[in-house]
């Protein structure tokens, strides 16, 4: 390995060992796990702490790498719908560790780069607490600035016209992600969907319009939360890597549990060696 990358690997491993000191808490039951690189460091860091700490703990998954990383650690394993019931609901998620391609300001975060966002977001969604692991090439002012492009999991069958709707709402070249070079033809998800990724110049977030909310999307400039219903509203869409709006805390006061997907924190690895942590203000 050359030691930029190197560095990029200590770099989450830091990130995710902190991550997981600070938010694990030997109490917790039900702990989600997301999938990328980094998050490999996560389930590394829970293993650390041993099978008294963690050996109550049941791991749920976010798509097939996520699956097998957590069999391979020999952390017990369950489904997003297996959770108990408790009062008629779900029992929610304890904690949800998962990577990012970028994270803006205000902790909204472009997820997919693996094709796996739909599961993501279900777990995070389901999470008391979600809390985002990355190096530091992830960290950015706003979204779609150095991760230029929002992956977007789609029905193959409506590709073609959700490429024509993302060109009209001002995605210059959205491209149907390929499975090469492991795989001929389309990157088919976890899901069995493909994945659209759309190019937007950078995303402003709610307080740049100061007031100024018909300007959303004006000269294809768009303000993130509206972008993300924009985009969810277009048939044939199935999810996308757009995860924006509050997080499980700022959910509790708004009464609207179960549907925070912003982490409450994000931990970053510098190439210096140090973890730069984001908390939620
Ligand atoms: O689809 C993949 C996920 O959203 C990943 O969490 C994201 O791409 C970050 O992955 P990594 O930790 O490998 O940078």
């Amino acid at each position: 390995m050359s030691s930029a990358a190197e560095l990029v690997e200590s770099a989450k491993k830091l990130a995710a060992f902190q991550a997981v000191d600070e938010h694990l808490l030997p109490s917790h039951r039900f702990v989600g796990i997301g999938s990328g690189s980094t998050v490999v460091y996560v389930v590394e860091a829970i293993v650390a702490k041993g099978p008294s700490f963690y050996g109550a703990m049941s791991f749920i998954p976010t798509g097939s790498q996520s699956k097998g990383l957590i069999r391979a650690a020999g952390l017990t394993l369950a489904n997003l719908d297996e959770r108990p019931l408790v009062d008629g609901r779900l029992v929610q998620l304890d904690v949800c560790f998962d990577g990012a391609d970028e994270v803006d300001d205000d902790l909204n975060l472009i997820k997919g780069g693996g094709a796996c966002l739909f599961q993501e977001k279900l777990v995070a969604v389901a999470a008391k607490k979600f809390v985002a692991v990355a190096d530091y090439r992830k960290q950015s002012s706003r979204l779609c600035t150095k991760w230029k492009t929002i992956p977007i999991e789609v029905l193959p069958l409506a590709a073609p016209d959700v490429l024509v709707r993302l060109q009209a709402m001002g995605s210059p070249t959205p491209a149907i992600r390929t499975g090469l070079p492991s795989k001929a033809g389309e990157c088919v998800t976890d899901n069995g969907m493909w994945i659209i990724d759309a190019p937007f110049p950078p995303l402003l977030l709610p307080k740049d319009l100061a007031g100024e909310a018909e300007g959303a999307g004006k000269d294809g400039v768009w303000e993130i939360n509206r972008l993300a219903r924009e985009l969810l509203s277009i048939p044939g869409i199935v999810e996308i890597g757009l995860f924006h709006g509050f997080n499980g805390a700022e959910a509790v006061s708004l009464g609207k549990e179960g549907q925070a997907q912003k982490p409450v924190a994000a931990y970053f690895g510098t190439a210096e060696g140090t973890v730069d942590v984001q908390r939620a203000k």
